[in-house]
């Protein structure tokens, strides 16, 4: 989980991301369409825009040229509006759809290479699919849909009842066991969906597009359910979506894709605060930064040992917005704290900077921890006062102070 939730530290962030990956793929393509396999093997061909490479070839790259890896632990988004690839892409994970060309790799075993029954295994074991439709058998249970995953699974009667009882709870589905899904409600159904692939405890949980046909407050209750999930179980999930919202409700990294090609990957701090490219720019225009960008990109060093080692402190990873709060009550700056150290300090105007987008989050923090983030994260420190905001046309003076020597190291523990 991101800042935004405010459930899941950067710091821990960042240890995801030096976690062996589970998903590795390289270079994948889906082409539909005659001779698909020529397009991947054609740089001409693979340099097509959309409509030139239907026109000429009568052929759609649904995935075209798609590298990344899911790491152990985060909730990777895949984002993208309707048609830009993003069930294809996450199908080909497990094979449900062929690809055309590359690599992907579970736990570095060769997932193109393996046969039907290692395929069977993959989705049954490994990578749980949660479907938007619930894909629910209307005849059985709600313990029986559950336990339907152990049922081929091979698991006896009476463990995976017992198993389905305890996910069914976990689920918030107690007391509806016996109900048929007829007689539940759009998220109560959903419930059972998540319930069913979490039974057979995979690796990986796949969700495609599941809260979007849901009410929008049966939505929030779900992602919060996703959100407690992941909390408590840390497992590692791919999330579909098309709702920039939800993307960065719950993402740890976010992939953004358009036509068929991830345009951006990155955390939604990166992806809100640094957009790669103008069609970026625009996706995210309204998003509210102080919500999503943290106090990382607002510090500048303490101006004075006074400064250093008073105000209120607050977390690295805590957002623009928990830090507005602080100041706003203390009534000055606030210091960023990190086992008892001062990294820097925000006062009203850092803040403001952001929500006006007049700071530059790419040269803002200079926190050594940000470094291991993924591709596009904020720039390893390197010692030097930050390169804070850019100052925009008629911008006033720049009011950056001239950092101090150390400052005094505090135990104080970071609201
Ligand atoms: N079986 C198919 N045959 C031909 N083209 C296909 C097929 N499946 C998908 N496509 C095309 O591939 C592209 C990507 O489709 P995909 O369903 O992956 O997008 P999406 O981002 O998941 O969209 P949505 O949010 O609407 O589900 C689209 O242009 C779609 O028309």
């Amino acid at each position: 989980m991101n800042a935004t939730t405010g459930n899941t530290t950067a710091a821990a962030t960042d240890t995801v991301a030096e976690r062996p990956p589970v998903f590795s793929v390289d270079g994948l393509w889906k082409v539909f369409g005659p001779k698909a396999a020529r397009v991947p093997a054609d740089p001409d061909l693979a340099a097509l825009s959309p409509a030139e490479l239907r026109s000429r070839t009568g052929c759609t790259a649904a995935v075209a040229d798609v590298s990344f890896d899911v790491r152990k632990g985060e909730v990777f988004v895949v984002m993208g509006l309707s048609g830009s690839g993003k069930s294809t892409l996450v199908r080909c994970l497990t094979r449900l759809v062929e690809p055309t060309a590359g690599t992907i790799a579970i736990d570095g075993e060769d997932v193109r290479a393996m046969d039907r029954s290692r395929l069977r295994a993959l989705r049954r074991h490994r990578a749980a699919m949660v479907f938007q439709h619930f894909g629910l058998l209307p005849h059985r249970t709600v313990l029986d849909n559950v336990a339907y995953g152990l049922e081929v699974q091979g698991v006896g009667r009476a463990e995976r009842r017992e198993r389905a009882a305890a996910i069914v709870a976990k689920v918030g589905l107690e007391g509806l066991e016996q109900r048929r899904p007829g007689q539940l409600s759009g998220g109560q159904r959903q419930r059972v969906g998540l319930a069913r692939a979490l039974a057979v405890d995979p690796e990986v949980l796949l969700f495609d597009e599941p809260f979007s046909a849901l009410d929008p407050l049966i939505r929030r209750d779900m992602q919060e359910e996703v959100v407690r999930l992941h909390r408590e179980e840390g497992r590692t999930m791919v999330f579909i979506t098309h709702d920039l919202q939800e993307a960065l409700k719950l993402g740890d990294r976010i992939a953004l894709m358009r036509d068929g090609r991830v345009v951006q990957l990155g955390t939604p701090e990166e992806i809100v605060g640094s957009p790669a490219d103008d069609y970026v720019r625009e996706f995210v225009r309204d998003v509210p930064r102080e919500q999503v960008l943290t106090v990382r990109t607002a510090m500048r060093p303490a101006a004075s040992a006074d400064e250093a080692g008073t105000g209120p402190a607050i977390r690295p990873e805590a957002t623009v917005s928990e830090a507005i709060e602080a100041v706003a009550r203390a009534g000055s700056p606030a210091r960023v704290m990190t086992d008892g150290r001062c990294l820097g300090v925000v006062d009203a105007t850092d803040l403001l900077s952001v929500v006006a987008g007049t700071a530059d989050p790419a040269a803002g923090s200079r926190d050594p921890a940000a470094g291991s983030r993924a591709a596009g994260a904020a720039r390893v420190g390197d010692g030097g006062p930050p390169a804070r905001a850019k100052p925009s046309v008629g911008e006033a003076p720049d009011r950056r102070r001239k950092p101090t020597t150390p400052p005094p190291a505090t135990t104080e523990e970071p609201v």
